[in-house]
């Protein structure tokens, strides 16, 4: 089912959107456009916008203001095809078996049912599901149930994959599993975007972000561009007297905090912006440094997350060429 189109052409773009319920914005001129074949995550707190954002990308509610575009153009029934889309809301029809509901929205997207029922049978069974073929959804567990249902955005292979809190209500095993569904299904070059609260699942998926608060985008770009927000420091431990300060004293590096034990020496260096750990190591090695041990401490994502997310007057599109004025 994969399409081609355009190299430059976002398989989804939202510009200057907001919407407003019952005269409060619930997003607020946000833009961000998913680039072709990459895993974005969105990422906000709860009531941030997300799932009003991704609705308004899909058509399923229209923007107050500015526009949403699915490969180019509006929302519509063709390029919808192209889509698989995963709601926050879950629900299937209790009464028809797994291979069944697959089979189904593999249909409402244009497969004809014999694909569409050998295609549910392989996703099934490669994901730990093979002995539910014809189980009921009213008789798998919650979970189980949830998988079916994101196998059924799945189903007919979109260039576009849509999971809002796909890894929510999964345990860790299933959320492994879903990890490599959203691997493969990248591998084959659709591009995905999934909103999560679980930083790590964002952190070893995602190409790059984009983070909301309070309706406005707050984070646009790469996880490591995310993690230098949040500068690292650096632990180093000496033997004998040796004063690292002073011998660090002629670089740019300052030592923050020191103290002593019967272990030695231990030096802490907080880093600016764009310094790397590694360099402080370096310095301290060609000042002849006794080095017992060395600690490069790199941000979490979870870090970067609190700080945008928490700061009321923070700039609402943090750029990444002025970051330091948003920090
Ligand atoms: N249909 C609606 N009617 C009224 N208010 C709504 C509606 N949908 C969303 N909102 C409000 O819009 C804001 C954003 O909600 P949204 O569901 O987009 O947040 P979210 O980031 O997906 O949150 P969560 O992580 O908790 O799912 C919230 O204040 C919510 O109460």
């Amino acid at each position: 089912m994969t399409q081609p189109t355009s190299p430059l052409q976002s398989p989804l773009e939202l510009v200057n959107t907001s919407k407003f319920f019952k005269g409060k914005a619930a997003v607020k001129n946000v833009s961000f456009s998913a680039r072709k074949g990459e895993i974005l995550g969105f990422l906000g707190p709860n009531g941030a916008g997300k799932s009003t954002s991704l609705r308004m990308a899909l058509g399923v509610i229209s923007p107050d203001e500015g526009e949403a575009l699915l490969f180019g153009e509006k929302p519509n029934l063709v390029n919808l095809r192209r889509v698989g889309f995963l709601p926050e809301e879950r629900g299937l029809y209790r009464k028809m078996t797994a291979r069944a509901i697959i089979s189904y929205y593999g249909r409402l997207k244009g497969m004809d049912r014999k694909a569409s029922l050998t295609r549910a049978d392989e996703m099934l069974t490669r994901f730990g599901l093979g002995d539910h073929l014809k189980t009921k959804i009213s008789d798998l567990s919650k979970g189980m149930a949830q998988k079916v249902q994101i196998l059924s955005t799945l189903v007919h292979q979109p260039d576009l994959i849509i999971l809002d809190e796909p890894f929510s209500g999964l345990d860790p095993v299933n959320q492994q599993d879903l990890e490599t569904l959203i691997r493969e299904e990248h591998a084959r070059g659709a591009t995905v975007i999934f909103s999560t609260h679980i930083m790590e699942q964002a952190e070893s998926l995602c190409d790059r972000l984009v983070i909301i608060g309070q309706g406005e985008k707050r984070f646009d770009g790469t996880i490591d561009e995310a993690m230098s927000l949040i500068p690292e420091h650096a632990d180093i431990s000496t033997e004998g007297t040796f004063d690292l300060k002073a011998a660090l004293c002629t670089t740019r590096f300052q030592i923050s905090s020191d103290k002593t034990d019967e272990l030695g020496h231990h030096w802490r260096i907080d880093l600016s912006h764009g310094e790397r750990a590694q360099d402080v190591l370096r310095a301290a090695i060609e000042a002849g440094a006794p080095i017992t041990s060395f600690t490069p401490h790199r941000a979490k994502l979870r870090d970067v997350f609190v700080s945008l997310v928490d700061k009321e007057e923070l700039c609402s599109d943090v750029q990444l060429a002025d970051k330091e004025t948003c920090t």
